[in-house]
């Protein structure tokens, strides 16, 4: 049987393939397959232990029943998460469940690995904070949870919903979760004496920062029951961060009572991932793949449309784009500068564009800017501003494109064609972000004539139509 390494894996260009694999190439591996029609596929079990895969079968089966008699997310949670935060959840807005959360929640809940594999906007972060506030106990001071993130954005979003959701509740005897942000440039001093003096139940954390304090010990991983790993992919598309994610799944599979969870909207090649994830044994032999739409990787609410022009041309056809749509709030996607340009003493793109949009009638207020040059504070200011609500121009590198939530933005603008399929599938996923909303989010490349095979490339990858449009 071929055997790949994840770094071989992962150090390959990726592309995502929409259709189903005609071909299993791990006949050996038990991989359970589960999808929004209610078909549970599974992949021939081992001839060694043909027993597990029954076993895992038929409970997958019955928890399958659960998912689609509930109409709620109480009725999915009820019995597994403490009362009071399904209370909070339910204060929060958050009633019924999306498909992945429906899908998920009661394979979570039984305590299964997972892949949590569903588009962007559709709720994975909640259907994994449910399950995991269902295992850690309160009483008990340890770290019990840690939940890695590739980016410090998509750290303080998650640790913000993981406290809003278990706030400390009103009835005495009943602890609040404390959830600490250990993120890559923030205070590890400060953090150090607080994990040492008072364990946090639950940890949001860099892979930087999280392994500096493995390393120092004043972390340990025994006490732990859950690990998860949102944007799972791009972490192990990572140089800087894939072999600390291995470091990290290797010394957890010697955990016992483990449960360990990835998430993204993207996995490219995931039966790979899958067999990966048993033989490596970052997850148990029974994880479970719950795929949402497998067939359709983008929302449909996502209206896709190109404008064609010369190189030099674009900061113009985005004036006058931006004129014509009037965007409520709206992001637009940079790319990198290119080691040429910085050689050549060249500005960076994005401070040209936002230089630009500044100095013009651009019928938006707020011209913001997020990229990785920019220092934590400012980049923290960024976010929190547009998060006031209110109409924004977000000026971004694709630092913004992984995980983060800005429900508000209608518009997105590619002022550079992202570099991949995957790429274009996350920058497009900052907008309808609106689990039940039907309204119209859309999805603007501008692009040179030669990029236009490249444009193509995606919409065969990801399934879906752009179209041209004139000024
Ligand atoms: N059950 C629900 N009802 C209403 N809104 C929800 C529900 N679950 C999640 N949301 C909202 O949906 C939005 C998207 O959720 P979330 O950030 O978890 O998406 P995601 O699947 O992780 O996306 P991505 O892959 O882009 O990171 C958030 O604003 C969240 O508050």
């Amino acid at each position: 049987m071929a055997c790949f390494s994840a770094t071989q894996l992962y150090s390959l260009s990726w592309t995502l393939s929409a259709k189903p694999r005609p071909l299993n190439p791990y006949p050996n591996s038990s991989l359970f397959v589960k999808c929004t029609n209610r078909t549970l596929s599974t992949v021939p079990s081992p001839i060694r232990c043909p027993s597990r895969a029954s076993i895992v079968s038929s409970c997958v089966s019955s928890e399958i029943g659960i998912a689609e008699r509930a109409s709620t997310l109480r009725e999915l949670c009820e019995g597994h998460v403490p009362d009071h935060i399904l209370r909070r959840v339910e204060e929060v807005g958050f009633v019924a469940p999306t498909d992945v959360q429906r899908e998920a929640l009661p394979v979570l809940l039984s305590g299964h690995d997972c892949i949590l594999h569903a588009q962007t906007g559709s709720g994975k972060t909640l259907a994994y904070l449910l399950s995991m506030f269902s295992v850690v106990n309160t009483q008990r001071s340890a770290v019990q949870a840690v939940i890695v993130v590739p980016t410090r954005e998509l750290g303080m979003q998650v640790t913000k919903v993981a406290r809003v959701l278990s706030a400390k509740p009103a009835e005495p005897g009943v602890e609040a979760c404390s959830v600490m942000a250990l993120l890559d440039g923030g205070m590890l001093r400060r953090h150090k004496s607080w994990l040492k003096a008072e364990p946090p139940t639950v940890v949001v954390a860099t892979l930087g920062s999280l392994c500096q304090m493995l390393e120092k010990q004043i972390l340990t991983l025994e006490s732990m029951r859950v690990l998860i790993i949102d944007e799972v992919d791009f972490i192990f598309n990572s140089p800087k961060q894939v072999s600390s994610l291995r470091k990290v799944l290797m010394s957890y599979s010697s955990i016992k009572n483990r449960q360990t969870i990835f998430a993204s909207a993207s996995i490219p090649h995931h039966r790979r991932f899958l067999h990966d994830c048993i033989q490596q044994k970052w997850t148990k032999a029974d994880v479970v793949h719950v795929h949402v739409n497998p067939v359709e990787p983008m929302p449909s609410r996502l209206h896709h449309r190109f404008l064609i022009c010369d190189k030099d041309e674009r900061p113009q056809t985005l004036l006058s784009l931006l004129k014509s749509d009037a965007p409520q709030s709206a992001i637009i996607f940079v790319g990198e500068q290119s080691e040429k340009s910085k050689k050549a003493g060249q500005g960076p793109p994005t401070t040209l564009l936002i230089d630009l949009l500044r100095t013009s009638d651009t019928g938006c207020s707020d011209v913001l800017l997020l990229e990785e040059d920019m220092n934590f504070n400012s980049r923290a200011a960024s976010l929190s501003e547009m998060r006031q609500g209110g109409s924004y121009l977000l000026v971004a590198t694709d630092l913004a494109s992984r995980g983060v939530d800005l429900p508000e933005t209608t518009h997105i603008y590619n002022f550079d064609l992202p570099k991949n399929a995957v790429d274009y599938l996350h920058r497009a996923g900052r907008t309808g972000r609106r689990p039940f909303s039907d309204d119209k989010c859309i999805v603007t490349s501008i692009i040179t004539p030669e990029e236009r095979f490249a444009l193509q490339r995606f919409e065969n990858e990801l399934v879906f139509n752009c179209a041209e449009m004139v000024l």
